[in-house]
């Protein structure tokens, strides 16, 4: 895959133009191999020089404050543009015909803060994707829009479960755990419920998708013994902790970074590629 990572601060990887004339697997097929090599290395030559930033902590959390106090965004304008990004992710790696349940069915578990609002974006827009999501929410802040996000599921018939499965029941009943427990928020040892929560999710097999930070990472150190997700997506800029992830997907997602915000950050982010909210890194 051309994606050659650094160890931490920089990652260098080839532009959404580039990933498009690859697989979403991420490689030449065979079949085109031939054909399409001189284009694939002319074109990831001209893009490798195309480094992507990725974020401390304090550094994100800077970014999203600007988002909503220079630049006039509300948060629930960019979690829907979040949490749409992180379903179109899901549809790109987990296609509805890939799936090998008979049920498209899906748990996402969201936290206490906007990574948790995320996931219930992401929820409501799977469920219109045709897939049946589940929901675990256990600590809902009392404030309107989670209210309101929770009430959409509701309305949509997006069943939410009172306590965390067992792990196996976890693999028998679902293709895929969204995680969205938490983002770039994280800080310290894991408190309850949700130490227990990461506990059982580390002993489950179905593919784990996570929004934004691979929940119980540090979020910029990562966390060697923590969760192993197949998938990140990294929203606005990947964090630190992404050049660890070492799954099969890494999209880019959030779609909303105006240049001049780009620029004074030096995020220097790759294109995405016509009209589409999400690109595989
Ligand atoms: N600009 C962008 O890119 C956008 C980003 N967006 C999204 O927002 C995310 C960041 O959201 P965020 O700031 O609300 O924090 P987040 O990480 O969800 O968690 C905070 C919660 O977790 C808790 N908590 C913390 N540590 C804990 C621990 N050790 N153990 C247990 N609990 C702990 C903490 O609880 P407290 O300490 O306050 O009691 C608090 O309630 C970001 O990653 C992205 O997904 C989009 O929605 C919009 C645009
Ligand atoms: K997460």
């Amino acid at each position: 895959m051309l994606n050659v990572r650094a160890p931490l601060g920089i990652g260098f990887l080839v532009t959404s133009r580039a990933a498009a004339s690859l697989s979403q697997t991420g490689t030449c097929s065979a079949a085109a191999e031939r054909h399409q090599k001189n284009r694939c290395s002319s074109r990831a030559a001209s893009t490798m020089a195309h480094a992507v930033r990725y974020l401390g902590q304090e550094e994100a959390q800077k970014i999203d404050e600007e988002l909503f106090s220079e630049y006039g965004f509300s948060v629930d304008q960019l979690m829907e543009l979040a949490g749409l990004s992180c379903a179109t992710a899901v549809t790109r790696a987990y296609p509805l015909a890939s799936l090998v349940k008979a049920r498209p069915s899906l748990l996402v578990i969201c936290g206490p803060g906007n990574n948790g609002g995320d996931g219930l974006v992401c929820a409501r827009h799977l469920k219109l994707f045709g897939y049946q999501p589940t929901i675990l929410y256990p600590k809902r802040p009392n404030k309107p829009l989670f209210q309101g996000l929770t009430t959409q599921c509701e309305k949509m018939e997006i069943p939410f479960l009172a306590e965390m499965p067992e792990a196996e029941v976890i693999d028998e009943a679902y293709n895929l755990v969204i995680d969205a427990i938490f983002g770039f928020s994280f800080k310290g040892a894991v408190r309850e419920p949700f130490g227990s929560i990461l506990d059982v999710l580390k002993k489950t097999t179905v593919p784990i998708a996570s929004i934004d930070i691979p929940s119980g990472w540090d979020v910029e150190q990562g966390n060697a013994d923590g969760l192993q997700p197949d998938t990140l997506v990294s929203l606005t800029a990947p964090k630190k902790s992404a050049s660890l992830f070492r799954g099969r997907y890494h999209f880019l997602g959030g779609r909303f970074v105006p240049a001049a915000l780009e620029k004074k950050y030096r995020l220097s982010l790759p294109p995405y590629p016509g009209t589409d909210c999400v690109l595989q890194l």
